[in-house]
């Protein structure tokens, strides 16, 4: 990979959805540059258009009921307008999806392992003990105890934590160049929450995966973020190198958001776990 170049570039990103009144505009001429090994941190409160921009890059809207305008540039191959076919061999292999709500990414008759082997399967040529073995060593990095289990195991049978796990360890295994991290570790504990934060981490750090994480605890995003996005009602009103970003917003809504949260938690509890 070439270093100058952002990984994943938006530029002019319009998304509308159709209502009963009409096309309604969510995400308005928004631009992002991702940068190799960086995480650019987005932020803003419910309802601003975050999960709408994450679907919009990964061309996951329904094509009948929106419309997405603009370039996605994703390691300089536009994604904006590709058939689907030819985006599911791009997901999960070259750009990453950890989302929200898991619960939906699991079919309820398939193990998880057979899920997870097919999932790496379909994009490698690895046989099946080996994608049985990544699989495995995947599961053990996002801290899940007895992976050869939970392998066996159907996804009813597990937490909304442990599922939430096993959806980041299939999203992140095979090293995509970009991950979109969508509220990645709200619904776990702070142990669990270290250790997935931590394997993110470790992934920008040896693989030069550049992420896009969006999280409303202001204490992830200073932990992990390089630079913050701001989004108020669809769009990008502040964008700043972390630190000048905490220490000095520009925008009114930026100045709400830091007032609304302290940024002290993560922090606090990191220094209690790592000693
Ligand atoms: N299909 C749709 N039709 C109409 N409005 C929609 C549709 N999907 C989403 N919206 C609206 O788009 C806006 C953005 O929603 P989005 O889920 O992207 O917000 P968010 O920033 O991710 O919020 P949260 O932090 O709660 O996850 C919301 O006002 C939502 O009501
Ligand atoms: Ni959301």
């Amino acid at each position: 990979m070439e270093k100058h170049r952002n990984v994943l570039q938006v530029s002019g990103l319009n998304v509308a959805v159709k209502t009963e009144q009409g096309m309604l505009s969510l995400v308005h001429n928004l631009q992002l540059d991702m940068k190799p090994g960086k995480v650019l941190g987005l932020v803003g409160e419910s309802g601003s258009g975050k999960t709408i921009t994450c679907l919009a890059l990964l061309q996951l809207l329904n094509q009948k009921t929106s419309q997405v305008e603009g370039s996605i540039q994703l390691n300089g191959r536009e994604l904006n307008g590709l058939k689907p076919k030819e985006m599911r061999s791009v997901l999960g292999k070259e750009i990453g999806y950890i989302m929200q709500n898991p619960m939906h990414t699991f079919t309820p008759v398939f193990t998880i392992g057979n899920q997870f082997v097919e999932t790496i399967r379909s994009h490698t040529d690895l046989t099946k003990k080996q994608a049985n073995e990544l699989a495995v060593s995947s599961l053990e990095a996002m801290n899940l105890q007895e992976p050869a289990k939970i392998m066996r195991n159907y996804p009813f049978q597990l937490s909304g934590g442990m599922l939430q796990r096993v959806m980041i360890a299939i999203s992140i295994c095979l090293r995509p160049s970009v991950v979109i991290a969508d509220e990645p570790t709200t619904a776990l504990d702070v142990t669990t929450q270290m250790q997935v934060l931590k394997e993110l981490d470790r992934l920008r750090t040896e693989c030069g995966t550049s992420i896009l994480l969006i999280s409303h605890d202001l204490g992830v995003i200073s932990e992990l973020a390089d630079e913050v996005a701001v989004m108020q009602k669809g769009r990008i009103v502040e964008k700043a190198d972390v630190f000048q970003l905490f220490d000095h917003p520009q925008h009114v809504y930026t100045k709400k958001l830091l007032q609304a949260r302290p940024v002290l938690p993560i922090n606090e509890q990191m220094k209690k776990l790592v000693i």
